[in-house]
């Protein structure tokens, strides 16, 4: 079985841009371990604080954050951080060429119950010699992403990364602490018959997703003509996972609870990552009017509507918005 250090050289990865990828994977490894200990580690629950989105930290979503950030403000090959967790962009080195976003922790209603979380992260190039605390120089649009990745710990810790060269997964074997590839060319089915949206919000819809996810509980007698299928973990990795194993389609659409929030994830920590390992095995992403990596965004913690999985499917939730 090939180690991650032997597809990237294979991919052709430049040496400095792996050592960066090394570093993400440690503290994820880190992450994991201190998962699997649970409580017995001290890490579940909330802190007393607030994160700059407005929500209230767990303990696992600062350490988890302090552990990425740690590690990788020290690599000479980061420029800067930027993170859910973070109120501003984090300065590392002043000739690093890399720019790292991450979500710590995805998915973080799930700690305590014991269900699926993940990390999420985004490697960018810096394209001037800006300083990594100066959030202008992260202000790049999803398709100039030179890694993307999440890992997802679930009952196995898996890394699922593409350097745009497809998508390869890699399983933490426990008993060496390292991840081996398990799976490498993933393909999303173009087509399928089951959604994931938080059907809680769907009076605070735009038109054109509620008449969607109408005509999809039509089943077989609707303008779909199938019957659908529906999935909810509210953990993003935890869903984009099942769709890459088989197929889906995954939305959190814009909706008018905050007209502030044009969507409830994060363009660069959830948004980008997960639509460039969408779009490597074959899926499509989109916020129902334009591909989600050409947003440019206008601030590191910026919000998009998400609609990302099969391609078929895609485009038609692209097709309701258009029409
Ligand atoms: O609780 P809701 O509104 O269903 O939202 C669930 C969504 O929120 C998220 O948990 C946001 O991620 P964080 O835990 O990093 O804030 C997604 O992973 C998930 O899809
Ligand atoms: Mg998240
Ligand atoms: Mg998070």
């Amino acid at each position: 079985m090939k180690r991650l250090d032997q597809v990237l050289a294979a991919d052709k990865v430049p040496a400095e841009l792996e050592l960066v990828i090394n570093d993400v994977i440690v503290a994820c490894k880190d992450i994991a371990y201190k998962l699997r200990q649970g409580e017995l580690a001290g890490i579940l629950g909330a802190t007393e604080d607030e994160n700059v989105q407005g929500e209230t930290q767990k303990k696992l979503d600062v350490i988890s954050n302090d552990l990425l950030k740690d590690m990788l403000v020290s690599n000479p090959f980061v420029r800067g951080i930027g993170s859910e967790e973070e109120d501003y962009t984090v300065a590392g080195s002043a000739e690093g060429k890399y720019l790292v976003t991450f979500d710590p922790l995805d998915g973080s209603s799930n700690i305590d119950v014991n269900l699926s979380v993940g990390t999420i992260f985004s490697i960018l190039e810096a394209q001037d010699d800006r300083s990594g605390d100066q959030q202008e120089v992260f202000l790049q649009n999803g398709r100039k992403q030179v890694a993307a990745g999440y890992v997802l710990y679930g009952p196995s810790a898996l890394l699922v990364m593409t350097t745009g060269n497809g998508v390869n997964i890699f399983t933490l074997d426990t008993t060496v602490g390292e991840f081996v590839l398990t799976k490498s060319g993933i393909q999303i089915p173009e087509d399928t018959a089951e959604f994931a949206i938080n059907m809680s919000n769907q009076r605070f819809w735009e038109p054109e997703m509620k008449q969607y996810i109408d005509d999809c509980l039509k089943g077989e007698e609707g303008p779909l003509g199938k019957r659908y299928n529906m999935r909810w973990v509210a953990s993003m990795v935890a869903e984009v996972h099942r769709i890459l194993m088989r197929g889906g389609i995954f939305m959190y659409p814009w909706d008018n609870r905050d007209p502030s929030k044009a969507g409830k994830l994060r363009l660069m920590y959830e948004g980008n990552p997960m639509s460039m390992i969408v779009e490597q095995a074959g899926g499509a992403s989109s916020t129902g009017r334009m591909d989600i990596m050409d947003v440019q965004p206008e601030g590191i913690h910026d919000r998009v509507p998400v609609v990302l999985g099969s391609k078929n499917e895609v485009a038609k939730v692209v097709g309701y918005h258009n029409k």
